[in-house]
């Protein structure tokens, strides 16, 4: 099946710079793709490209097959068939969340009263359809520029943090009713955020990006435990590094042995693994626990630090053997003493190993840098 909205090859240079580099993305009808990165990253370019706010310089907009945007072609946005929604929702201010909710809707368009009456139903604001934006709250403001953005039942939606003006309490609530009505009109949707929870909690397929270009795609769960590399774990949770160096095809840690398959001798290697999977033991006059297939050895620390976090304590250890800090989450509460021994073992199926990318060779060969 062709995708709804392709992105082939898409690049935009400013000032010689390439901020976004060879994107390409393919998005199915009812299917929601987070794309996520960090400030800068050129998520936002990459969705003005596609909505034809920005010219595409090189590569290429597909809509329903249709090119609507490459090198010399440019469909104005009014002309893409697509349903646009920015941060600050932009509602007219002289319209009412009714005149707001028609206003893409033709005049003459005889479903338009019964589609703006659904549509404010669905989203919860049929009470609301006299009120004027300065009288909304910023969630129900929210969800009249849902209502507008959908109303022409656009093929594509696209949206930028479409939910950062929201206070905390508000979001998650208004992120599963969107997520809802997004689903029910079944457009396809592109959907740009910086907030790694947010796109976990939204997303059909994640798009990873960094530096103008995608790192990785895949369904949120695959993007979470099998990421392509050190930044692209760190940028879902905290992470423990420790680093190794391959001989044999392995690098012998505190912790055991790990398998490196395809590394050279002598090559750096990063060990990753979230503090979840830690596994914290105590002392048994100093022999621990002992070894297991699916935890590894286990190694000593002294509690250097212990906090309650709500639904789980956050526990961190200096490792004996290096000085390193390592920290363990565990859930309800939990809060040993500082200097408190304990032992600490890794759930070996959820650590990573990857080649270190890092220029600056460390010193010793466990330390643990602070978490990315
Ligand atoms: N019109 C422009 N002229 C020059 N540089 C620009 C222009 N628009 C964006 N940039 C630069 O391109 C880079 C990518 O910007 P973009 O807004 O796409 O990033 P982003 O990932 O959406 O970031 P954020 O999450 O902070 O919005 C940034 O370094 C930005 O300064």
């Amino acid at each position: 099946m062709v995708p709804r909205l392709e992105l082939e090859d898409l690049t935009c240079v400013f000032d010689d710079v390439a901020v976004v580099d060879g994107v390409s993305l393919g998005i199915h009808p009812g299917q929601v793709t987070c794309l996520l990165g960090p400030s800068g990253c050129g998520k936002s370019t990459t969705l003005r490209m596609a909505a034809g706010v920005e010219r595409t310089q090189a590569g290429s907009v597909r809509i329903d097959g249709r090119v609507v945007a490459d090198a010399t072609t440019h469909l104005p946005p009014e002309a893409r068939g697509i349903g646009m929604m920015f941060q600050d929702f932009a509602l007219f201010p002289h319209l009412t969340a009714a005149e707001n909710v028609g206003f893409g809707l033709g005049r003459k368009d005889a479903g338009r009263t019964a589609r703006v009456q659904d549509l404010l139903e669905r989203v919860g604001l049929a009470e609301m359809a006299d009120k004027y934006p300065h009288q909304l709250s910023g969630g129900e403001q929210q969800r009249v520029a849902l209502a507008r953005a959908l109303a022409p039942r656009p093929s594509v939606m696209l949206m930028d943090e479409p939910f950062s003006g929201l206070d905390n309490r508000l979001r998650d609530e208004i992120r599963d009713q969107t997520l809802e009505i997004l689903k029910e009109e079944g457009a396809a949707v592109l959907l740009v955020t910086h907030e790694p929870d947010e796109a976990m909690r939204m997303a059909d397929q994640i798009a990873l990006m960094r530096k103008g270009r995608i790192v990785q795609v895949g369904a949120p769960y695959n993007i979470y435990n099998a990421p392509v590399d050190a930044e692209a774990a760190g940028f879902f949770s905290d992470i423990n590094l420790l680093h190794g160096v391959v001989q044999d095809f392995s690098t012998d840690t505190p912790f055991g042995q790990f398998f490196c398959p395809n590394m050279r001798d002598e090559a750096d290697v990063e060990i990753i693994i979230r503090p979840q999977h830690l596994k914290l033991d105590f002392d048994r006059q100093g022999t621990g626990p002992l070894p297991t297939a699916s935890d590894g050895v286990a190694a000593r620390g002294q509690v250097a630090r212990a906090r309650f976090m709500g639904h789980e304590s956050l526990v961190e250890l200096m490792m004996d053997h290096d000085g390193s800090i390592l920290k363990a989450t565990v859930p309800g509460v939990f809060l040993p003493k500082t200097g408190t021994p304990l032992w600490l073992s890794l759930r070996r199926d959820r650590c990573f190993v990857f080649p270190c990318k890092r220029q600056s060779r460390v010193t010793s060969p466990w330390l643990n840098s602070p978490a990315a």
